[in-house]
């Protein structure tokens, strides 16, 4: 029986768009995400891609606005793409948009208030993953993880601390050095707390230092990003990719911005990345 509500259902390029709900046992509120499935998801068990969002999206932001349907369902991926954080009655929040509901940092938060609902960590490396296979269609071992933003560092860093799970990553506009930009510091010092070490773990370019991942690394950034400078700081990620010969490809693309008609231009080149990593 599925686990799953279905709130909406639309054909797309011979595949399915679906949005669904279900009840979280690792943010204990009620979970919403987007599934696409490809039209060869009617006949065998095909590669899954998950990809997380940026600050102020539900599930819906990427699933109306990347364009993603037609390439996956060419290439035959099924895309997930979960919320960025528990919602609803109970579920504390701040003013800002960059903390609370819509900000979860894809980490398990430890400090009160946050730490009862927000674990967006679990939710993203286990949860998530275990309905989708039993749920849908998937081929064993053939999981990937991109991102934008707030979720490209989700993506970057999941990956590097569970190359079991993820073979394949990508990640456009990310936030790479979380522990030295502000985004990245407010963050941590409600979720983590203020002892910096817990932070780590939760660091791209640390975990480029420290880990790796084993295979290609794909990440787009645009140039006339407004966060670029004060909270992307792409650079800081090329220069450890490049002390530490990380297999990688970073593309500065010239005159892009941070918004989803940069996403939509560059989709494409990442769903077959992770076509091409899963299928290899
Ligand atoms: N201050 C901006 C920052 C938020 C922002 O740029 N969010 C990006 C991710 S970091 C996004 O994807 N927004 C939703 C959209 O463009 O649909 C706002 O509140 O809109």
């Amino acid at each position: 029986m599925s686990q799953f509500e279905e709130i909406s259902s639309a054909l797309s390029f011979g595949g399915k768009q679906l949005t669904l709900a279900h009840g979280s046992k690792a943010t204990g509120t009620t979970m919403r995400l987007s599934v696409f499935l490809p039209p060869a998801a009617k006949d065998g068990r095909v590669p899954v891609v998950y990809y997380l969002s940026g600050l102020t999206c539900t599930e819906e932001n990427f699933t109306v606005k990347a364009g993603a349907q037609r390439m996956a369902s060419e290439l035959g991926l099924i895309v997930v793409a979960p919320d960025t954080s528990p919602r609803g009655e109970g579920v504390p929040d701040s003013p800002d948009y960059d903390l609370g509901q819509g900000a979860g940092f894809y980490v398990d938060a430890v400090q009160a208030p946050w730490s009862t609902h927000f674990k967006m960590y679990s939710y993203v490396t286990q949860e998530l993953p275990g309905l989708i296979e039993e749920q849908f269609p998937v081929r064993r071992g053939a999981a990937g993880i991109f991102g934008h933003s707030m979720g490209g560092h989700g993506a970057l860093t999941i990956a590097m601390r569970h190359p079991d799970i993820f073979k394949s990553v990508s990640a456009l506009s990310p936030i790479v050095a979380p522990s030295a930009v502000p985004w990245g510091r407010k963050a941590f010092t409600a979720y983590l707390g203020a002892d910096e070490a817990a932070w780590k773990e939760h660091d791209a370019c640390y975990l480029a230092r420290e880990r790796g991942f084993p295979g290609q690394i794909l990440v787009d950034q645009g140039t006339a990003d407004p966060f670029l400078e004060e909270q992307l700081q792409t650079q800081r990620f090329i220069d450890t990719l490049k002390e530490n010969r990380q297999s990688a490809k970073v593309r500065m693309q010239p005159g892009y911005d941070h918004s989803y008609f940069f996403i939509a231009t560059f989709i494409d080149d990442h769903l077959r990345h992770h076509a091409r990593m899963l299928n290899g």
